[in-house]
């Protein structure tokens, strides 16, 4: 349960609200003056509960470190992994793939090591406290969704994403409404604001656990009268409960709409998201070993990741030259492999000479591409045609690296 819904639960433990709090858009307060407890959000990861009874208290709670310094004093660096939730297994796997092993003495421990990182610390947590905690200066580097990212970010230019795309947790945000009464012939986000139906005094009812970037989306699309309910799950169940007209949630397969009668609209994706390594700009500054260890894990999982979509292929070919044979090799659009094929001729004796008249060629294949390269070898003449996985493909410098240093001003 998120500090905003724990908040609001205690708002409603003593009031007779209805069971989901509504927000106007822009959630500064809840909309009803006859309230006897407000929510107030500020765009910080500190939330404030005001309460307003008889006896008038303010409580401020802190996400993570209360500490105000700006880089926490430890010698670790510190790396935020998701504890539970869809991420937690991939995010491990990704991360042995890189040889980069997480070792945790058993499931409940939420502190574990890198092995061949000895000055990482491993946390687990669950993703949006791993946002928070970057925010707080308790974690240095994390690997979550770009969708936890915004929305528990909320813009702070301390987080930087500094891997943007680790090819998994692929999924979008997404405004959905029903297939079906007012809103069958609604197919886009303009035609929705245009209904006639939302008013001042009857707004677009949007159920979201994004309680950031829902807002803000509508604002920026220019969408007056919506208000905003909030829950932990299952929010495509709310426009067939009666509780809400549209959603805003994460969509992958689109099959959970699809079975609750729910559609998405033209214009209605927030974001693209997918896992990413993520930072707190502070902690590469200014903590020792930091940028370094990053850079380490940076390099391991671009090399990682270049290598896993493709394949290396070795083939026999006859020939007179390499030159000879790279000539045919590279008349095929699908075999010029990274940089150009590698030809090396196979020696054999014969007649007590050492000859060679055919040749070994190797290039790195798209996995994709794999089956017409193997066609098209096949019609130059290669034979013995060996498939093997590749594990990295080092470049001279990673893109990425570099890009992260500008962005540092270093
Ligand atoms: N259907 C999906 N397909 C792919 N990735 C998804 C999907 N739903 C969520 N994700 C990604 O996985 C992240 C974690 O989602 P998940 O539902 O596993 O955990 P959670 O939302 O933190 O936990 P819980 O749903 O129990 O509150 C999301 O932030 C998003 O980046
Ligand atoms: O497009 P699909 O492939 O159907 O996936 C979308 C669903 O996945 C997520 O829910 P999750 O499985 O995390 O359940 P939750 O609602 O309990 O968080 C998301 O909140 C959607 O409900
Ligand atoms: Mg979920």
């Amino acid at each position: 349960m998120s500090i905003l819904q724990s908040c609001i639960q205690q708002c409603l433990s003593s009031s007779s609200l209805p069971s989901l709090c509504t927000f106007s858009s822009s959630i500064s307060s809840c909309p009803s003056p006859s309230l006897s407890r407000r929510v107030l959000l500020k765009p910080t990861t500190t939330t404030t509960v005001y309460c307003s009874s008889a006896a008038d208290s303010a409580v401020t709670i802190v996400n993570g470190n209360a500490d105000k310094r700006s880089v926490v004093e430890r010698d670790e660096i510190r790396l935020g992994l998701p504890s539970k939730g869809r991420m937690a297994a991939d995010t491990l796997d990704l991360l042995k793939d890189c040889q980069l092993s997480v070792r945790q003495v058993n499931p409940r421990q939420y502190v574990a090591d890198i092995p061949l990182l000895p000055n990482l610390e491993v946390w687990f947590q669950r993703p949006k406290d791993i946002v928070r905690k970057l925010l707080s200066g308790d974690l240095d580097l994390g690997i979550v969704g770009l969708d936890t990212v915004y929305e528990y970010g909320q813009g702070n230019d301390d987080l930087i994403v500094v891997h943007e795309a680790l090819e998994y947790g692929e999924c979008r945000l997404s405004l959905a409404i029903p297939k079906y009464g007012i809103f069958e012939n609604i197919n886009s986000l303009k035609e929705l604001a245009q209904m006639p139906q939302w008013t001042a005094e009857k707004p677009l009812r949007v159920a979201t656990g994004f309680t950031y970037l829902g807002p803000k989306f509508m604002k920026d699309n220019g969408l007056e009268h919506v208000t905003f309910s909030t829950a932990d799950g299952a929010l495509e169940a709310a426009p067939a409960m009666g509780i809400a007209d549209a959603i805003l949630d994460l969509v992958s397969s689109g099959t959970t709409l699809r079975e609750n009668n729910l559609k998405e609209i033209e214009g209605g994706i927030i974001l693209q998201s997918q896992a990413v390594l993520v930072a707190s700009r502070k902690s590469l500054i200014k903590r020792k070993g930091a940028l370094e260890t990053t850079h380490e894990i940076l390099e391991r999982l671009e090399a990682h990741l270049r290598a896993a979509s493709q394949f290396t292929v070795t083939a026999n070919m006859r020939g007179t030259s390499a030159e000879e044979v790279a000539e045919r090799v590279l008349s095929q659009t699908s075999l010029s492999g990274l940089q150009g094929p590698t030809i090396s001729p196979v020696f054999v004796k014969r007649d007590g000479k050492v000859v060679s008249d055919y040749y070994a060629m190797v290039i790195c294949v798209p996995k994709k591409a794999l089956y017409k390269s193997v066609q098209q070898l096949r019609a130059i003449g290669g034979s013995g045609v060996l498939i093997s996985p590749l594990t990295y493909i080092f470049d001279e410098e990673t893109p990425r690296w570099r890009e992260l240093l500008t962005r540092l001003g270093l």
